[in-house]
């Protein structure tokens, strides 16, 4: 199967992080999206960061009703900070009869070549570019690895439903009901 690896921290998953997947998943040819969740990198301390089985919580349930949609744990057990090339080679030693492609907004474009093995990212997996507002310029614009997927832009950030809850005000229909209701009964970002 051909998979699309989305990665964040999902703290907490939105509709922006859906609509993306969605559209991987319906418009392109990839045949599954997996959201890895990223664990807590001992080298960013951030306390607004909830611990990564909450994050990975709010995300199975917010794509449980689509059958295309998966989460992965996978960088929990991994040595962190974890490198994405580092992940995806896991996956694919754990996944042999799966391809996989790494999904990322083009803003991440401009420092890609300062990633670890950003070569091999593109020579073994490939990049599926979904647009982001003010992105910088990048020399991949016509590299045979990267894909450039036309996506809807949403301005809608973690950061900002943090600040929302945090300030009393509604994050309807920013995140799905069913990670409202539970950002709110365990009383999350309070
Ligand atoms: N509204 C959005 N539309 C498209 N991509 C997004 C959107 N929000 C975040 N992303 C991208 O999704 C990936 C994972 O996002 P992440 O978990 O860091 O969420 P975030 O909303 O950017 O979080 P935070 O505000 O806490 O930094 C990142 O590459 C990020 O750039
Ligand atoms: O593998 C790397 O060298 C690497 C370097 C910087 C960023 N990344 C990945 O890019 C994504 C966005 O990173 P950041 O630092 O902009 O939040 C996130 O999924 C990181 O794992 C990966």
């Amino acid at each position: 199967m051909k998979i699309g690896l989305f990665f964040g921290s999902f703290n907490p998953i939105h509709m922006g992080h859906l609509i993306i997947a969605n559209t991987m998943a319906t418009a392109t040819d990839l045949e599954q999206i997996w959201f890895v969740v990223s664990p807590q990198n001992p080298f960013k301390k951030n306390k607004s960061l909830l611990h990564e089985f909450d994050r990975f919580d709010m995300v199975d349930r917010a794509i449980s009703d689509n059958s295309k949609l998966k989460v992965t744990d996978i960088e929990f057990s991994m040595p962190r900070p974890s490198y994405t090339i580092d992940t995806l080679t896991k996956l694919q030693e754990k996944f042999p009869q799966h391809t996989f492609k790494l999904i990322i907004g083009e803003d991440n474009l401009a420092q890609f070549k300062n990633w670890k093995n950003h070569e091999a990212i593109l020579q073994y997996y490939g990049l599926y570019v979904y647009p982001r507002p003010n992105s910088a310029p990048h020399e991949f614009g016509n590299h045979p690895a990267v894909q450039f997927i036309s996506a809807p832009l949403l301005d809608i950030s973690a950061t900002y439903i943090r600040d929302c809850i945090k300030n009393n005000r509604s994050i309807r229909y920013m995140v799905p009901d069913i990670v409202e209701e539970m950002i709110s009964r365990k009383k999350f970002y309070i």
